[in-house]
């Protein structure tokens, strides 16, 4: 089977590619290095290049022989996405419906998607399930729904088949040292709070503690970055096997406050982590908690670090490393 990875040499899509090679799949990674880094794209073929770009879309579907693709590539920052909209509705749904139609053209019938919590917007219950209406809160998640959308119109209309993986937040790294998480400027909490303790970084502020929530900041529910991998590997898996389009959630049923976070990190480390409290950041939920029973019980995902402090300690070993600057 030749896959193509779309946003491979980025933080998760690099461990996609990993665990796609380590399963025996041919892959094929494409990324405009905009985010991504060349050297985290383990194996299989690189190919620097853009989505927006239909020709080279063509190009590589026919001369790889293109059978499933796992698009991961996007802009993807909450609070950037309600700056400039406009970058996002450009990227995740313009450029992505360039590869929509590629697919289509070029016979390509198997898609796996990374769509995001962000769909939700504010939960009405937690843990929230894949029923959960869908009324986004920032530009990003709405950019996301729109792709979702466009899947569904392209199965019914071409047969085109779908998993679409809602990810709750990815965190930590692979336990080779050799990937892990490296976007500049930084903007997620858990290398955030690394950076601060290993003096990368002057302030770590809290967005708002004014939230409805136990201690009144945010809650969300953190997720391995190789359980996320591991869970595209099952969903190209089902798709070749016949399972109809699909959308599951992706986390580990536990949400942790942004407090929470920085107090099981400096558990972790063994030193306090300083941090003050500054403005909630536009577009943030409350909230975010997934039920992710639907792929254990249809895809047989079984995470294999599901617990905080082990997720924050394989992003500590990795970034006290020094990250890709140290693998250079
Ligand atoms: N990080 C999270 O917690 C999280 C949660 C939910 C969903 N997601 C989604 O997962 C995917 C990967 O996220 P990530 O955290 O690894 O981000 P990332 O920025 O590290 O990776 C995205 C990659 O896509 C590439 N890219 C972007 N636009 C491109 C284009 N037009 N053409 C070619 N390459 C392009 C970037 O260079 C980058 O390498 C994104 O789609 C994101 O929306 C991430
Ligand atoms: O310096 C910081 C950075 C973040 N936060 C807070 O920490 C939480 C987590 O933020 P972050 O790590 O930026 O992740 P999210 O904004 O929750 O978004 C991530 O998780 C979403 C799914 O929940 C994905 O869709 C996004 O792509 C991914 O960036 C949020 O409440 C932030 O307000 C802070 O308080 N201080």
């Amino acid at each position: 089977m030749n896959i193509l990875v779309t946003g491979g040499a980025g933080y998760i899509g690099s461990h996609v590619v990993k665990s796609l090679f380590e399963a025996g799949y041919n892959v094929v990674t494409l990324d405009n290095l905009e985010k991504g880094h060349r050297e985290a794209v383990l194996g299989g073929e690189f190919i620097k290049g853009d989505l927006k770009d239909r020709e080279l879309l063509d190009s590589i579907m026919k001369d790889y022989e293109i059978d499933g693709v796992i698009h991961l590539a996007a802009h993807s920052l909450v609070g950037e996405s309600m700056e400039n909209p406009g970058k996002y509705y450009k990227n995740n749904v313009s450029n992505g419906l360039n590869l929509l139609e590629a697919m289509v053209d070029n016979d390509v019938k198997y898609l796996v998607f990374s769509s995001t919590a962000a769909v939700y917007g504010e939960p009405r219950e937690v843990p929230i399930t894949e029923d959960h209406p869908t009324a986004p809160t920032n530009t990003y998640g709405e950019s996301k729904l729109f792709f979702e959308k466009m899947m569904k119109r392209y199965d019914e209309i071409y047969g085109l088949k779908y998993v679409s993986l809602r990810y709750f937040n990815a965190a930590g790294a692979d336990l080779s040292g050799k990937i892990g998480e490296d976007h500049d400027p930084e903007t997620h909490l858990i290398p955030i709070v690394l950076q601060k303790a290993l003096g990368l970084r002057d302030k770590l502020y809290i967005f708002g503690n004014d939230y409805p929530t136990r201690d009144g900041t945010c809650i969300r529910d953190y997720i391995h970055v190789n359980d996320l991998a591991d869970a595209h590997v099952l969903a190209i898996e089902g798709l070749t096997r016949g399972l109809e389009s699909r959308i599951y959630n992706l986390g580990n049923g536990e949400g942790y406050s942004v407090k929470e976070v920085i107090e099981t990190a400096s558990r972790v480390i063994g030193k306090p982590i300083e941090a003050g409290v500054g403005d909630r950041r536009p577009g943030d939920p409350a909230v975010l908690v997934a039920s992710s029973d639907k792929i254990k019980e249809e895809l047989g995902w079984d995470p294999q670090y599901p617990d905080l402090e082990t997720i924050i300690e394989t992003a500590w070993q990795w970034h006290k490393r020094g990250g890709f600057n140290e693998n250079e």
